[in-house]
């Protein structure tokens, strides 16, 4: 077991190396710079970008997985767990992403979907069926491996998706909106899911939206990229991160007293 990476709390710093830098990354689109970052996200945290459409925040998820279009000029570095991803073929960065809608495979059950995803490591038709009975009971939908994914809500489906990214184990999730489809009560149930999972797997992360409660959830730090950031609402998003900051670091200071 690898303690130091699930270590967290205020008083345990990351070691040298481990999460997700952004180093001096700077996109441009025809010659006129779109974004420029830099940014330490460490093992289990969610750095939030917000900005208005068009502003950029696609292209940065798109660059980093390592699928940028052409049409764009990069600098900079992604360097995870101490690793430079840029350079790196797409299938080897060890990304995962949430979108907005779910993406299951329609022609497959929902278990077949996640055994789609299942990282190679897990050997043996068995062990996979487990792998991914195991990791449905976790996201909350034990029993559902035969449904046919047509069937299931939109709260459920968001489940499957992200039961399907966590099996592939990624280093980095990237996630696109992944809640704003979801109606209020799910939305929270859903975000709680996903923050939670994010930090008990030490994993970090990045998250794009437009909804400052999302930000509020994620707990980490929040980038406003694009010209149309507005002082009133950064300072409110700030406000909202801030708290539950707060939040956050009373839980693991109580956390790691026990
Ligand atoms: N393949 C492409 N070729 C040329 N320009 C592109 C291409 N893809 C996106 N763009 C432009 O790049 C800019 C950034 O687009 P991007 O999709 O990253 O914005 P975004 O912040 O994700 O927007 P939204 O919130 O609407 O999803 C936009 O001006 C867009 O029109």
């Amino acid at each position: 077991m690898n303690v130091v990476a699930h270590a967290r709390g205020p008083d345990v710093a990351p070691c040298v190396g481990e999460g997700l830098i952004l180093r001096d990354v700077e996109i441009a689109l025809a010659g006129r710079r779109l974004l420029r970052l830099d940014r330490h996200v460490a093992p289990g945290e969610t750095l939030t970008v917000m900005g208005p459409s068009g502003s950029g925040k696609s292209t940065l998820f798109a660059f980093v997985a390592g699928f940028l279009d052409p049409a764009f000029t990069a600098k900079g570095s992604v360097i995870l767990n101490g690793g430079e991803l840029t350079g790196l073929a797409p299938r080897r960065r060890r990304v995962g992403l949430l979108f907005q809608d779910a993406l299951l495979f329609p022609h497959m059950s929902v278990g077949e979907n996640l055994l789609f995803a299942l990282a190679p490591t897990v050997r043996g038709r068995r062990a996979r069926r487990e792998a991914a009975e195991r990791m449905l009971a976790e996201v909350g939908l034990a029993d559902t491996f035969c449904r046919d994914p047509a069937t299931l809500s939109g709260g459920q489906a968001a489940r499957v998706a992200l039961a399907r990214t966590l099996l592939a184990e990624p280093k980095l999730l990237l996630l696109d909106e992944p809640f704003s489809r979801l109606d209020q009560a799910l939305r929270a149930a859903t975000r709680d899911l996903v923050f939670s999972r994010i930090r008990e797997r030490a994993i970090p992360a990045i998250l794009v939206t437009h909804d400052p409660a999302d930000a509020a959830a994620a707990g980490g730090d929040v980038v406003v990229i694009g010209e149309g950031e507005a002082e009133g609402e950064g300072a409110a998003i700030d406000e909202a991160a801030l708290a539950s900051r707060k939040k956050n670091e009373a839980l693991a200071s109580s956390e790691g007293g026990r």
